[in-house]
């Protein structure tokens, strides 16, 4: 339960590769039993660097000379060698195909995977093409190639709005009107198919969650059968939590909750399009579901504008096998086209950790991330963060207690500027894995019912949910945050999303551009973007997108608060290249992370601009440079031409070195 203070734990040495292979284990494997080897997963092989490709059979005989194996390679444990000189032999052609990690299975965790050697930050692990791609199976009607929702024909008015034709084959399924839907139907084949072969269907009411989308994944799914059976068969080897799903449904039902209908997806499977006849059944439609469910990536696809408003769900064989952690050490990312998924390592990972990525918004709060996980993958997390009331220091959930003592220390925090995660006056819950716990004051040691802590989240999510029309409005969002902040801790999950937001709206309007931003503002966004950071770092540390907008926001605070202050003499020209290159520093970073981004996204558009301005940024300092050198000649020349001694000193930059703030050093993760 103890503290972590996030950069540190997560610092682990860098070490680059080796020419050298990694060292032998021994044949058969001496890991523990509840680390179950089952790394014979295929992964596609990729063109992008050299990446890792799982060997689909690890044989143990030795690949140069195929006697008898008696040791494995260590950092994958998948090839096996008769001696060490065959594995130097091999190394040539073995160190492409090494994979970082390996399958493991618990009985809490089920398979995971686990680093088999120390990983870089911001390295490829493992990158590999879809099983199957499906838009949700709860969904409007979207078209089935580009997966773009259809408006309603009274909503429909502009040029850019998807106007709904059908597939040429004359299936009845709506797609768009635009060559590339329908001359690209790969996804679409499956169900087109199967439909036609009942005489097709016909699709209307658009702009409403549509029942008939719901035969689409599984549809996909039994395509896959007669056309790949290898691929089918390993996603029927995903988890599928099929008799956990059915009780939940059954529950939330006899509560009155409305559920999406699974008897009619099996029916609409079994009996509408006539899968019966090929064996299939209500329990294989309820497993593809639950497989579907359980292991479905959302895959980001960008509108024309740049918004994510398209949903299409990908499911990964080696992928799907990434555990959840709140505090993940892995990042996910497409590629545009083929949505090959991408794992790459947020942090540095040591051998031998579990490699996590989140299936959670990670500023939420902890109940609303268990309440997810439950309801929909049927597990509780036990991470470090979840098992700390305090979130790892960062009061996400906490509430500020109201004794008068406690207000008043925790005013006095404030007024000295310290305070934003400090546990003082911080109302948690006592164990925080338990939802239905006291809470209780860390200073006064006051003990709250749990309704006290719900109640107040209830109202104040209420408030925020009214809020959402103001959103944008830097004023109205900064009064919601003072008004909140006396109720809630500073970094609480409702005002951290409003610090996002405010924190990327400074100097980002029409209005008020960046360099026409009032300082006071400047400072503000520095400001906010430095209490983000310092809780991004903490709670989702490392490369990834979140961290990168927000730096490319602090980056231009800081730039142009340097620009403002160089230019008014308040600065050395040294103290405002030092800013730059700081500057230089950060910007590379969001450069790098963003590229990760799809296409046309907004992300990949800022990384885009963030290139620019990378470019000028080197230019400003070059021509900085080159004015300090300048001015240094002058103010050294010993003498003047006719031998006097020179005293022309009114070009001399002031001798201050003001840069940024010593919350630099916290940004350095790495
Ligand atoms: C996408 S699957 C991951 C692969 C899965 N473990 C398997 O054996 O196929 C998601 C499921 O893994 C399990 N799981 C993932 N992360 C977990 C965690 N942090 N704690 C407990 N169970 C977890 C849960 O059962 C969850 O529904």
């Amino acid at each position: 339960m103890g503290k972590s203070k996030g950069k540190k734990t997560q610092q682990s040495s860098n070490k680059t590769q080796t020419t050298q292979p990694p060292p032998e284990s021994s044949v058969p494997s001496t890991a523990v039993s509840v680390e179950k080897d089952l790394s014979n997963l295929a992964v596609s092989k990729t063109n992008e660097q050299v990446r890792p490709v799982v060997d689909n059979n690890p044989s143990l005989l030795c690949p140069v000379c195929t006697a008898l194996a008696v040791s494995k390679c260590g950092g994958c444990n998948k090839v096996g060698y008769c001696s060490r000189d065959h594995q130097k032999q091999h190394w040539k052609i073995h160190k492409n195909e090494c994979t970082s990690w390996k399958i493991s299975q618990s009985p809490e965790l089920g398979r995971y995977l686990i680093a088999t050697r120390d990983i870089k930050a911001g390295s490829i692990i493992l990158q590999e093409k879809p099983l199957l791609l499906t838009p949700p199976r709860i969904t409007a009607p979207v078209c089935l190639g580009c997966y773009n929702e259809f408006l309603p024909p009274e909503d429909q008015s502009g040029d850019q709005e998807i106007k709904p034709g059908s597939c040429p084959d004359g299936c009845g399924w709506p797609m768009c009107n635009t060559e590339s839907c329908k001359s690209d139907r790969v996804d679409h084949g499956a169900e087109c198919k199967l439909t036609l072969a009942r005489g097709g269907v016909n699709v209307r009411n658009f702009g409403q969650d549509h029942p008939m989308y719901q035969s689409i994944g599984i549809l996909r799914a039994l395509h896959l059968k007669e056309t790949s059976p290898e691929l089918y068969k390993q996603l029927l080897s995903l988890q599928s939590h099929s008799t956990e799903q059915d009780k939940a449904l059954k529950a939330q039902q006899q509560e009155g909750v409305p559920q999406p209908d699974l008897a009619m997806t099996v029916n609409l499977i079994c009996k509408f399009f006539n899968q019966e006849k090929n064996n299939v059944n209500e329990d294989l439609v309820k497993q593809l579901v639950g497989i579907v469910e359980t292991n479905g990536h959302e895959i980001p696809l960008p509108g024309n504008y740049g918004q994510i408003n398209r949903r299409l769900v990908g499911i990964y064989n080696v992928s799907s096998l990434l555990e959840h952690n709140c505090r993940p050490n892995c990042v996910k990312s497409w590629g545009s086209k083929s949505k090959e998924i991408v794992i790459r390592s947020s942090i540095a990972i040591k051998k031998g950790d579990h490699l996590s990525i989140s299936y959670v918004d990670p500023l939420w709060g902890t109940n609303d991330r268990q309440n997810f996980l439950q309801m929909t993958k049927f597990f509780t997390c036990k991470c470090e963060r979840c098992q700390d009331p305090t979130e790892l220091g960062c009061h996400i959930s906490s509430i500020r207690c109201q004794q008068i003592q406690c207000s008043t220390k925790i005013e006095a925090e404030e007024r000295a500027g310290v305070g934003q995660s400090s546990s003082t006056g911080m109302i948690v819950p006592e164990d925080a894995l338990n939802p239905e716990s006291k809470w209780k004051c860390l200073s006064c040691g006051e003990v709250y019912p749990v309704k006290y802590a719900s109640s107040i989240a209830e109202k104040i999510g209420r408030e925020a949910e009214e809020f959402q029309e103001k959103r944008g409005d830097a004023d109205a969002e900064e009064d919601f945050l003072r008004k909140y902040s006396k109720v809630l801790a500073k970094n609480h999950f409702y005002l951290l999303e409003i610090k996002v937001e405010l924190a990327q709206l400074y100097g980002r309007t029409a209005g008020e551009p960046l360099p026409m931003l009032p300082p006071q503002k400047l400072l503000r966004k520095k400001v906010l973007c430095e209490e983000l950071l310092k809780v991004f770092n903490i709670i989702v540390p490392g490369f990834n997108r979140l961290r990168a907008l927000i730096l490319y926001e602090y980056q231009a605070a800081i730039a142009t608060l340097s620009k403002l202050k160089h230019s008014i003499g308040d600065i050395s020209t040294k103290a405002h290249i030092d800013d730059l290159a700081r500057c230089k520093q950060l910007i590379t970073e969001v450069v790098q992370v963003l590229s990760w981004e799809p296409e046309l996204s907004v992300e990949y558009r800022r990384c885009e601009g963030a290139k620019r301005e990378l470019a000028d940024l080197d230019e400003t300092v070059e021509l900085l440079r080159e004015m300090q050198t300048s001015i240094a000649v002058s103010v050294h020349k010993p003498e003047t031409s006719d031998g006097q001694p020179n005293n022309f000193i009114t070009n001399q930059e002031p001798e201050t070195t003001v840069t940024t703030n010593e919350f630099e050093e916290d940004l350095e993760l790495f």
